[in-house]
């Protein structure tokens, strides 16, 4: 399929008129044709609009075409064969088998999604009878669904160029929400983006839904992203990027006359606690095996492992040794973009200019124009304590671990954290206890809690957690990843009284829809 730099705007493309951008092959530092003109006030108009006239049809389709509708997405992102493969491996500079792998989360995930709106259960039917006699007052007939919010707005995310971009996580569970979506292309992969794109396009056109189901924008963050944040037509909004841009988000859709809710996934550093029976037994693979989940995909992970506590001593000395040799030869490895590399090497640059931080171990130089070089560096629990800028994400290979005299110091750096995505315990049989004492302040400060695994490679599944407490996400009470992240753009609507013929399927006494429904409180199976 030839690319060809245009917009998404329903069922029409069109060539945006503002600066263009080209997407840069990280690998060579080569801009990559065609270029891609920027949207404006206009298209942002035009796609919400055209979502807007969507909504009513498209949230009233059948579970059955809704699911199709994703399954034909997915479809339609198969069939786009090598081309989207290659195209994302040239725009990301991530390895092939990497972008292999992410399209079949990809695929996956839409497919799973249909899964989802097929068995209804999302539809959380609820129906407390009405009780005429109840005394002192009768109880009218209650009946309760979910509704999806309205047109979403979704930002691509810069480091999973299929599986949180276009046509990934957010996309697919506002739309198996029921919600059309408007996408703001990331810059970095826009040629991927397109392709995606045009595949969600033509399952729309197939599927016969309304042209306003989807679209997609290129653009600068603050005409088109802000724009589409502000329109009111956008109920909602899905993102993964930097903390600086998910706040700027936060802001203009808490400064609406109606104000929305944003899923922005932000920064975390994802805490690994070393308990003292596990490194006894086992600090070098331990050492081993963080270096392996820091430095995947050169360390360009929102779950990267970027802080690491563990009790001074022997053992401690034993896994610092260990990841300094597997950090030591670690490659150089390309990142996404010129300007993420430059933040990380600031970032490195912050690390090893603190006072009190000491490098422990550097991977091995960079030879690439956008190579990014592992480090590790190690401080204590009083000066972590003492220095805030610390605690801040630096995206990419880069790691601190904490000193600490004991593990309630340990508790006590937890306590004080940051909300993160992840956080995981090494431990043996014998850490139980200690590993009993955290749990309340690692549930209190994080989406997800690992034991004996890292936190790298999300599963997509029905109980995933890939989300936290601020400032990991912007609304500690959801996950982006997962069928529960479905229930981001559902609200609930209460019918009173009403006559059957006016009530939604799945609230009539003898729907034909067959659902587990929650009936004067009980569960019951149709
Ligand atoms: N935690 C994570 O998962 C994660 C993922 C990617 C990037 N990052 C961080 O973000 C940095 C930059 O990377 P990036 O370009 O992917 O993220 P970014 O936040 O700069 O951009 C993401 C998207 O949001 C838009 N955007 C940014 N600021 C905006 C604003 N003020 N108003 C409206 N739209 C805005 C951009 O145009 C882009 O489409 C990285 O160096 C890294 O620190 C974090
Ligand atoms: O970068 C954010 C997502 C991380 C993820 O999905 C994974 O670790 O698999």
């Amino acid at each position: 399929m030839a690319l060809t730099g245009e917009m998404l705007i329903g069922a029409t493309r069109l060539r945006g008129t503002e600066r263009p951008v080209r997407a840069i092959n990280p690998s060579t530092g080569e801009a990559m044709e065609p270029a891609y003109g920027g949207g404006t006030a206009a298209e942002v108009e035009r796609a919400c609009a055209l979502a807007w006239a969507a909504f009513d049809t498209y949230r009233a389709t059948t579970l059955e075409q809704r699911a199709s509708f994703l399954e034909t997405v997915a479809q339609e992102l198969m069939e786009l064969g090598d081309e989207l493969v290659e195209r994302a491996v040239a725009e990301s500079g991530l390895p092939r088998g990497r972008i292999e792998g992410e399209r079949a989360r990809t695929v996956g995930q839409l497919r799973l999604f249909a899964q989802v709106v097929r068995d209804g259960l999302w539809l959380d039917a609820r129906i407390d009878p009405a009780l005429p006699d109840r005394k002192p007052l009768p109880r009218p007939d209650l009946r309760q669904r979910q509704i999806p919010l309205g047109p979403v707005a979704v930002f691509g995310a810069s480091n999973f160029p299929l599986a949180f971009s276009v046509a990934g996580g957010d996309t697919a569970s506002a739309l198996a929400a029921g919600c059309p979506v408007v996408v703001k292309a990331h810059s970095a992969h826009p040629g991927t983006s397109e392709l995606a794109g045009r595949a969600v396009q033509a399952a729309v056109r197939k599927c016969e839904l309304p042209e306003g189901v989807f679209s997609m924008l290129f653009g600068a963050g603050s005409v088109v992203g802000q724009g589409l944040v502000a329109d009111p037509r956008i109920k909602a909004v899905g993102f993964t990027g930097s903390r600086a841009g998910g706040v700027a988000l936060m802001k203009t859709a808490a400064a609406r006359p109606e104000p929305i809710p944003v899923y922005a996934e932000m920064s975390s550093i994802n805490p690994v606690f070393l308990l003292p029976a596990a490194m006894k037994a086992r600090a070098e693979a331990i050492g081993k095996a963080f270096v392996g989940s820091l430095t995947m995909g050169a360390g360009q992970f929102c779950t990267n492992p970027g802080l690491v506590l563990a009790v001074e001593g022997p053992e401690l000395d034993r896994f610092v040794a260990a990841a300094a040799e597997a950090l030591g030869a670690a490659p150089a490895a390309t990142m996404l973009t010129p300007g993420i590399l430059k933040a990380y090497q600031e970032g490195v640059e912050r690390l090893s200019n603190a006072p009190k931080v000491q490098k422990v171990a550097e991977g091995l130089l960079h030879n690439g124009p956008t190579q990014g070089q592992a480090a590790l560096f190690m401080t204590d629990a009083a000066s972590f304590a003492a220095d805030p800028g610390l605690e801040e994400e630096v995206f990419g290979a880069a790691s601190l671990i904490i000193r600490c005299q004991d593990t309630g110091t340990m508790r006590d750096v937890a306590e004080k954290l940051e909300g993160q995505l992840t956080a995981t315990l090494q431990m043996e049989k014998e850490d139980v206890e200690e590993a009993r004492a955290l749990l309340p302040v690692l549930e209190r400060r994080v989406g997800r809690i690992l034991v004996n695994g890292y936190p790298t490679g999300v599963e997509v599944s029905h109980a995933m957690v890939h989300g936290g407490p601020y400032p990991s996400t912007a609304d500690g009470r959801s996950t982006s990843v997962g069928t529960l992240a479905i229930r981001r753009f559902l609200r609930p609507v209460c019918y009173q009284d009403f006559p059957a013929e006016l009530l939604p399927e799945e609230l009539r006494d003898n729907s034909p829809l067959h659902l587990l429904r929650l009936e004067d409180g009980k569960p019951v199976q149709h």
